[in-house]
């Protein structure tokens, strides 16, 4: 099978770079930027379909047949959980401590800085 021009024999192995796909200039502005505000309205990532179905941009559900069978579970809760998160507290990097995104390679991709955050409890008033 030909994909993309490179010829992929009968019963290979394809590993996908997932990561890689959010760091597609082509796919995305300023890729390496965190703007979680990209997914709003208006943003570069607005409407993303993160099912594969219309076209794939990022895939962290995997896609097709095998996708994640917890996908609107988790969804649903994350985005209720990040909500809380903002809602009840204001996260803070920790003087002296600058938020590095550098990685390091150990059985999974970590951050070589491990991040700590400040949180200060919102007054709701
Ligand atoms: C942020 C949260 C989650 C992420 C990023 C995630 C991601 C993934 C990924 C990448 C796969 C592999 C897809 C593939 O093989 O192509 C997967 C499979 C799966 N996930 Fe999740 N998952 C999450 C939460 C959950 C939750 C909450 C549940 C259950 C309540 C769940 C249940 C499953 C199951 C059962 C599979 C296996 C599906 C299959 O092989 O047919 N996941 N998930």
């Amino acid at each position: 099978m030909d994909v993309g021009g490179y010829l992929i024999p009968k019963g290979a192995t394809v590993n996908f770079m997932v990561a890689e796909m959010g760091r597609d200039e082509r796919e995305w502005e300023n890729p390496m930027q965190f703007m979680p505000e990209r997914f709003l309205p208006g943003g570069d990532g607005e409407g993303v379909d993160v099912t594969g179905s219309k076209g794939i941009r990022m895939m962290p559900f995997g896609v097709g047949r095998r996708i994640c069978a917890g996908l609107n579970t988790a969804m649903l809760h994350l985005e209720y959980f990040v909500a809380n998160m903002v809602w009840e507290f204001e996260w803070r990097e920790i003087a002296g401590e600058e938020v590095d995104f550098a990685e390091k390679l150990e059985f999974t991709t970590v951050m070589a800085k491990p991040l700590r955050a400040q949180l200060v409890r919102r007054s709701i008033d």
